[in-house]
């Protein structure tokens, strides 16, 4: 049965509740999700497929995701390149990312020339903060993300849809479908149009706060920060 879903404000009001109440730091959140992502890459790809991971890096919290997800795939023998054109002055993003430039990890501005030389997309543009139509630069990176032939894995959501309506009717991301979509904590209602592998990551959940945001925790084994579960 699909796990129950997570609006875009009770996702914002989980967050803060987490960041409170819950006495966890932003850090830590962004680190288990990030890494959860970077596992969900692992089960879709292993690196003896094709270990070349093209990230692309929004300006808020989604794109924090994907810095740590990078750190972790060079860790476990990837080759990460990173997209952020738009790097803000926050210091938890400065610090993430001056973690991947100490691993020599390369950061490129040109999204679609590295195309030709990626395995495996990870769209960490936006998550539920998303809203309205796409502003620059993301919308020709969304274009390609749209008619690319290469894999993509969307964390949370995939970039330009709307939360709780799903794909958009025009624009950059009209057709878009990701092959695999990593929902962080629980899925949005988007997941209703998403038709890929899903994957749902975050394992921070306490029963009290699924009891309360009336979500399910999902079944993770073992080790594992994800589980894999059906979209709908
Ligand atoms: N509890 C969890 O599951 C956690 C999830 N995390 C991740 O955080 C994002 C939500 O992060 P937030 O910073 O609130 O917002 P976004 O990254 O989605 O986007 C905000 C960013 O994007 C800009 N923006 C918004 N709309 C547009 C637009 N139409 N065009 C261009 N730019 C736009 C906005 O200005 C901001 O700069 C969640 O999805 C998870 O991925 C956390 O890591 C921790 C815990
Ligand atoms: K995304």
């Amino acid at each position: 049965m699909a796990l129950r879903t997570l609006g875009a404000k009770a996702a914002a009001a989980l967050d803060q509740e987490l960041m409170s109440t819950g006495a966890f730091s932003l850090d830590q959140l962004m680190e288990l999700a990030g890494l959860s992502v970077s596992q969900a890459l692992f089960k879709l790809q292993p690196p003896s497929k094709g270990n070349r991971i093209l990230i692309a890096v929004g300006p808020g919290n989604n794109g924090g995701d994907g810095l740590v997800a990078a750190r972790h795939l060079w860790h476990y023998g990837y080759k990460p390149t990173v997209y952020y054109p738009k790097q803000p002055k926050n210091e938890l993003y400065q610090r993430l990312a001056q973690q991947l430039r100490d691993l020599h990890i390369p950061f490129t501005s040109d999204f679609s020339s590295q195309l030709s030389s990626t395995d495996y997309i990870i769209d960490s543009i936006f998550g539920f903060s998303f809203s309205g139509e796409v502003r620059e630069p993301f919308p020709s990176v969304i274009s390609a993300l749209q008619s690319s032939k290469i894999p993509v894995l969307a964390v949370d959501a995939p970039s330009s849809w709307n939360i709780e309506t799903g794909p958009p009717d025009e624009g950059p991301g009209k057709g878009y479908n990701p092959d695999a979509l990593i929902s962080l904590t629980a899925p949005k209602p988007l997941v209703k149009w998403f038709e890929g592998k899903h994957f749902v990551g975050g394992r921070f959940l306490t029963q009290d706060m699924a009891d309360k945001y009336k979500l399910d925790i999902p079944p993770y084994e073992g080790l594992d920060q994800v589980v894999e579960v059906p979209a709908k």
